[in-house]
């Protein structure tokens, strides 16, 4: 006997067919001798139709807290008529909604994007939903929503349904999280937009992490930040109704732990090249050309980035001479560059975290110290979740050990 969540998006449970075969597969995993914990998200585009309500009506003079009340009411409805299916199908069925003395997760006061309280969630989900589990009742928790210690809805963020799902199986020290959802599983893109896609039969978290950042809807970003080494995890289609079928397996644990940063100095000496050259944003093919050179001489970039009239290169201080060499033979063999620099003896130092993702203001506190001590930032490259100074190398040490104080 094992402990799966299943979690049900909108479209799963976007009509009264799709609600009948969602709640029939819950039943038929509850007859294999699992059980089971239900999340449901709000009907269809409920959410949508809510905010676009709120927008007509009373517009920005909503308050966050009387928002998060009426999103929730999407949730209310799902849970209640899942649950009422699933009895209707013979097993015993509770919905919990944060009104319910049931409720597990518990969050702070930021009412539409809500911080969890990992510790109190913990303790409910124990004291309540693992005892709903072991008298064979089947809880139909709202998905999306959290309530703080004043006992106000609050939302964990749009698509936080997964998030929902993951946390209690995390909590309950579930065997399987699976998300139903209008796709087959993962997809090499966002079906909607190629109609190419493929499915992917597995996808680690780091790579499931990563398309998510960068909008891949299909799972909301945070979800997996609960995802532990024993919980498998898939994603699958609704179509079916039924709770075994293949999708996209998500694999192993994530990487790095989230709530931490990672603050590391390259030990390698770096030199900067600049290629230099008038308009080269408009330049087609400029970028491939240095790539491609680079390529041949089996030479490694530790970073690039483009300006209008320059593009800066780091290598290794020994493997930066043979590319000024060859990078010169590009300039000179045609007309678009006029001149490359072999330039400063460079340090690298690299700033990660998963919790940069929604965390304003990360590149301010990381260049304010390098500031005021007047160590100049020689480039700096972001991504969603890292962050890249270069500066000179005798400034390394005393940046990297500011960035360390800052952050840390
Ligand atoms: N790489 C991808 N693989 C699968 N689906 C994707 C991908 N990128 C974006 N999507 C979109 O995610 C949608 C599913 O997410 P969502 O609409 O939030 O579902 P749900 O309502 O079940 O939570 C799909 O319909 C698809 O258009
Ligand atoms: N209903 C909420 C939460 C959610 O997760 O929905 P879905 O699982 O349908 O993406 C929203 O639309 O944001």
């Amino acid at each position: 006997m094992g402990i799966v969540v299943a979690k049900f998006g909108g479209t799963s449970v976007g009509s009264g067919e799709r609600i009948y075969k969602a709640a029939n597969s819950v039943v038929n995993e509850y007859m294999q001798g699992n059980q089971v914990v239900v999340v449901v998200s709000a009907i269809n585009k409920t959410t949508d139709e809510s905010i676009k309500l709120v927008n007509e009506s009373i517009g920005e003079l909503v308050t966050e807290k009387q928002l998060a009340g009426i999103l929730s009411m999407g949730e209310m409805q799902s849970v209640r008529i899942m649950a009422a299916t699933i009895e209707s199908l013979g097993v015993k069925a509770e919905f919990i909604d944060p009104f319910s003395e049931k409720w597990p997760v518990i969050t702070d006061s930021n009412y539409l994007n809500a911080k969890i309280d990992k510790k109190e969630t913990q303790k409910r989900v124990t004291k309540y939903i693992k005892k709903l589990l072991n008298q064979g009742i089947i809880p139909v928790v709202c998905g999306f929503l959290g309530c703080d210690v004043d006992g106000s809805v609050t939302t964990l963020g749009r698509g936080g349904s997964d998030v929902s799902a993951f946390l209690i199986g995390h909590c309950l020290g579930a065997d399987e999280v699976v998300i139903v959802t209008d796709v087959k599983g993962v997809m090499s893109t966002d079906p909607r937009k190629l109609n190419t896609a493929r499915k992917l039969d597995k996808i680690t978290v780091e790579e499931m992490i990563d398309l998510a950042n960068y909008g891949a809807q299909v799972l909301h970003p945070n979800a997996l930040r609960y995802k532990d080494p024993n919980i498998k995890a898939k994603i699958i289609s609704f179509e079916y109704g039924d709770l075994r079928v293949q999708g996209t397996d998500i694999i192993g644990p994530a990487h790095e732990e989230y709530d931490v940063i990672t603050i590391t100095k390259c030990d390698d000496k770096l030199s900067v090249l600049a290629v230099v050259g008038e308009n080269l944003m408009n330049q087609q093919c400029i970028i491939a050309q240095i790539t491609q050179k680079v390529c041949e001489n089996k030479l490694n970039i530790y970073g690039i980035s483009t300006g209008e009239s320059s593009i800066t290169l780091f290598f290794k201080e020994d493997e930066a001479i043979k590319a000024h060499e060859k990078l010169h033979d590009l300039v000179i063999g045609g007309d678009t560059l006029s001149s490359i620099s072999l330039g400063q003896k460079i340090a690298m130092i690299s700033v990660v975290s998963h919790d940069f993702i929604d965390t304003p203001g990360i590149i301010a506190s990381i260049t304010k110290p390098l500031h005021e001590n007047e160590i100049n930032i020689v480039e700096l490259s972001s991504s969603q979740t890292a962050v890249v100074v270069f500066v000179d190398w005798n400034d390394g040490d005393k940046a990297y050990d500011l960035i360390k104080e800052t952050l840390q």
